[in-house]
């Protein structure tokens, strides 16, 4: 018998570019595919889990780390238990964190032997922010990512005009100049442009890069970190706007990153926190358990981050 290979979509871009919010409309649109999910987060504290809609399927997280790192480890073991259930699921989706590199995680699909014969490279999805994008385009991760997507999507279109997408996509272009280009808000496109669409092709990613098969070196920027926060108890609303108005004024370059899940005036519902640099968004998010242990998790990704501030700061919303 000849067991199909599975189609595998990579989703990468940039912290902030909409990863999630991709994965979560993967996820609820009625495709008649069941996708098994594999998350990366870089910080500790696993939120992009909770923040994932679709509690039918198969997420699995992988935290403390990042994926480009930890592939020949975590993600081919997680991948080989995965394909031993190989029937329940027709699709495997990875969201890496935004600052993986592309390279070592595809390579993994090709190196390995049984990742190779069972599965199949469907396509790199890379998301852009198109307002932030410009904040780290030096950043060799943010480039990486673009070189090696099949598909790019620009999202938050909202936030510029369209001659600002057209200057930052003949930019891309010269970076990549075969990605199918989609502009987006809130990463609505047709899920026909993301899923099954056959666009991976190596010898791209060869030209990117001709050790791309060889010995994995690749280097992130060490200047960006994370810091995590947990703490019981119930943080007051007032208190909390006040501080992060204050924080993203003072620390909005920095704090390129930004999520929290919080107990916020004792609510029936988490508060669900997401911060892009200067921008924030709160909002309900799933109802808390009767009787459950409401932990207030934070994650702030970015760089030269003053530790005991953050703490310290988070500290005075307690109520
Ligand atoms: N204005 C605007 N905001 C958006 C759009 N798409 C997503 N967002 C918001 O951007 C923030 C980040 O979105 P996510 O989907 O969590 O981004 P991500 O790439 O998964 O983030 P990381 O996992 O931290 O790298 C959230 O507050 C989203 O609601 C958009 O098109 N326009």
């Amino acid at each position: 018998m000849i067991s199909r290979a599975i189609p595998v979509t990579v989703i990468t871009g940039y912290l902030g570019s909409g990863k999630t919010t991709l994965l979560n409309r993967i996820l609820t649109f009625e495709h008649g595919k069941k996708v098994a999910v594999i998350v990366n987060e870089f910080g500790d504290v696993g939120i992009d889990g909770q923040l994932v809609m679709n509690a039918d399927e198969e997420i699995l997280e992988m935290n403390n780390g990042c994926i480009c790192c930890t592939v020949r480890g975590d993600l081919i073991r997680i991948i080989s238990n995965l394909l031993e259930r190989q029937e329940k699921f027709d699709h495997l989706v990875i969201e890496t964190t935004g600052l993986a590199d592309p390279a070592p995680v595809i390579q993994s699909f090709f190196v390995d032997e049984a990742m190779h014969s069972k599965t199949e490279l469907d396509a790199v999805v890379t998301v852009v922010d198109v307002k932030h994008i410009w904040n780290h385009w030096d950043s060799s991760e943010a480039q990486e990512q673009i070189a090696f997507a099949d598909v790019i999507v620009l999202n938050k279109m909202d936030l510029v005009s369209s001659e600002q997408a057209d200057v930052l996509e003949k930019r891309i272009r010269a970076a990549n100049a075969i990605a199918k280009i989609h502009r987006t808000q809130n990463c609505e496109l047709e899920i026909g442009a993301i899923l099954g669409v056959k666009a991976f092709d190596l010898k791209n990613a060869l030209s990117i890069d001709p050790e791309f098969l060889g010995e994995d070196a690749h280097e992130h920027d060490e200047t960006v970190t994370s810091i995590s926060i947990v703490e019981t108890g119930s943080v007051s609303s007032d208190k909390l706007t006040t501080w992060l108005n204050q924080l993203v004024q003072a620390q909005g370059q920095n704090i390129f990153r930004m999520k929290g899940i919080l107990n916020v005036d004792d609510e029936d519902r988490r508060f669900v926190l997401q911060g892009v640099h200067m921008l924030l968004d709160g909002r309900p998010g799933k109802p808390w358990k009767p009787n459950e242990n409401r932990r207030n998790e934070m994650v702030f990704i970015g760089r030269d981050l003053p530790e005991a501030v953050l703490k310290e700061g988070f500290q005075s919303c307690l109520v």
